[in-house]
């Protein structure tokens, strides 16, 4: 579980251009939930992603990940209950590197324990077993640098990494905004399967009304740092495309 009390960010404190991003916000996240979070340019979303992640931290209040008060703590202390997927599929791995490669390191860095390197070629099948999963046929190219392959498949395999390790909480920001809208929506079917297939809690930020729609337990939307709709459930499932236009109407 998540929880964040009372948290407030500002940026630039004291100068012209003062910006409270964060406004006092309470948020509680429940073990596998996923939160879409929606909201215009500018309202706070991405900061809040980074204040779970810790990469910025707040001016004040509390966050703890399970019980663990982890507001102080930097992002690498944080990594083990944490993984992120950025906007551009280049980030997150290394192009030159092979796609066996690529994981393997993913499997080091983590200490995974979904995935034990072990022998050499039983880490590979199990591997490629995972990767024939996504159903985009990589697992035969994966001695292939994973530079060559296209930002959606790139982003799959992305997403599949940081899954299997130890990780409980995934946080896309925009996931899929650099990608064709064929990718895009294989890689969030993909993400989708993910998160329930190993239970994670995930909050995912997209400018996608269609996606906010049809993904995820919760919709969250953002409005100058503060929390202005929050809908869950069933409510969340009936909500009708034209009404989440409204909100930004
Ligand atoms: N590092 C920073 N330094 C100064 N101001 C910042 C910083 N990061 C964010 N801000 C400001 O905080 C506010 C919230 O930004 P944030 O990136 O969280 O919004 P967002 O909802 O993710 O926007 P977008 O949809 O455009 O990505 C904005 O006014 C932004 O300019």
């Amino acid at each position: 579980m998540i929880q964040l009390n009372n948290i407030h960010k500002t940026f630039n404190t004291g100068k012209p251009n003062e910006v409270v991003a964060i406004n006092k916000v309470n948020l509680q996240i429940n073990a596998g939930e996923f939160v879409v979070i929606v909201g215009s340019n500018g309202s706070g979303k991405t900061t809040l992603l980074n204040l779970v992640a810790g990469n910025i931290l707040p001016d004040s209040g509390i966050i703890t990940i399970d019980g663990n008060n982890v507001t102080r703590l930097p992002e690498y202390k944080r990594s083990k209950w944490i993984a992120r997927i950025f906007q551009n599929p280049l980030s997150g791995t290394a192009a030159d590197l092979s796609i066996i490669d690529n994981f393997r390191l993913a499997a080091l860095r983590t200490q995974t324990k979904r995935l034990s390197i072990g022998k050499n070629e039983q880490f590979k099948r199990l591997v490629r077993d995972k990767i024939a999963t996504l159903g985009m046929g990589l697992e035969d190219k994966v001695e292939q640098p994973i530079g060559t392959l296209s930002g959606g498949q790139r982003q799959a395999l992305t997403l599949l990494m940081s899954v299997m390790d130890t990780c409980k909480i995934l946080l896309l920001d925009e996931p899929t905004a650099a990608l064709d809208p064929r990718s895009a929506g294989n890689v969030l079917r993909i993400a989708d399967g993910l998160i329930k297939e190993y239970h994670l809690t995930a909050i995912m930020v997209t400018h996608n009304l269609k996606d906010a729609g049809n993904y995820g337990s919760r919709i969250i939307q953002m409005g100058e740092g503060t929390v202005l709709k929050d809908i869950a459930g069933k409510e969340k499932d009936s909500l009708q495309q034209n009404e989440l236009y409204s909100w930004f109407g």
